[in-house]
């Protein structure tokens, strides 16, 4: 993987009131690495990465996205990266392609890219049929592929992601997992919450596993494990999260 530093991530920490919802978070983040993010439910995730994104002011700490400070310079890291929220904001009175080629004057994508980066996606989310229909009348599924499309058309360096599989259906799923790994293979960096922990098994490079606004573990699967090789990471996230008893 190559060393080039996509995210840095320093002292990250906000309140809400006298909660701490996340403390004192460091992230390094490879270019071209796939990063997966998880945790219990309230852990601290949306929270980080909204922070991460520029959406949500942090109460101290400094993120950078490639290089540039996301809080400082917001136009200019805006432009390399994407985000993808766990509940799409989508404009309801734009049709899917509408949608798309107000993305593509956005991001100033050269035309014929875009045309061709619209029919691939249209095409590999099965929408192709649906992309001239108002986005109001798509499911929920249908909004999610939407929002992918806008995002893999901009193909940005830098791809956030929030529980991005929930309400899609497995094919939408398989074809979201196939295109993050062939991407990151080609530079983008990815970091993406979920709560498929076998997504994090089988995609990621690196797993890091936040709980109570703290990272408590960080690494690749071999070094979560540390020896322990029978381990799932199921054991591993239930055991560092304390929430090892599963009682019906
Ligand atoms: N606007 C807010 N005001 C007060 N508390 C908030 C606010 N937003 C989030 N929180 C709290 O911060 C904590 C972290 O929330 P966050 O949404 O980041 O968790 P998460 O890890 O994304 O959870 P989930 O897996 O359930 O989506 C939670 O306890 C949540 O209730």
């Amino acid at each position: 993987m190559d060393k080039t530093r996509m995210i840095k991530v320093s002292n990250l920490s906000k309140r809400y009131g006298s909660f701490h919802a996340v403390k004192n978070v460091n992230l390094d983040i490879q270019k071209g690495e796939l990063f997966c993010f998880l945790g219990p439910n309230g852990a601290g995730k949306t929270t980080t990465i909204k922070m991460m994104t520029g959406l949500l002011e942090p109460g101290s700490g400094e993120i950078e996205i490639a290089g540039t400070n996301i809080w400082k310079e917001p136009i200019e890291a805006k432009k390399k990266m994407a985000y993808i929220p766990d509940h799409p904001i989508l404009y309801p009175k734009l049709t899917g392609r509408e949608f798309l080629k107000f993305i593509g004057s956005v991001y100033q994508i050269d035309q014929q890219v875009f045309e061709e980066r619209v029919e691939k996606y249209l095409s590999l989310f099965q929408l192709e049929e649906r992309a001239d229909e108002l986005i109001e009348s798509y499911s929920h599924g249908m909004k999610q592929k939407i929002n992918l499309c806008g995002a893999f058309i901009h193909q940005p360096d830098v791809l956030f992601l929030d529980e991005p599989t929930v309400g899609l259906d497995p094919k939408g799923a398989k074809t979201l997992k196939n295109l993050l790994q062939s991407l990151s293979k080609e530079g983008m960096t990815v970091f993406m919450s979920t709560h498929i922990l076998e997504i994090a098994e089988q995609m990621c490079h690196r797993v890091g596993i936040i709980n109570k606004g703290e990272i408590i573990a960080i690494g690749t699967m071999d070094e979560l494990k540390g020896g322990k090789t029978q381990a799932t990471l199921e054991d591993l996230f239930l055991e560092l999260t304390g929430d090892e008893k599963v009682e019906i």
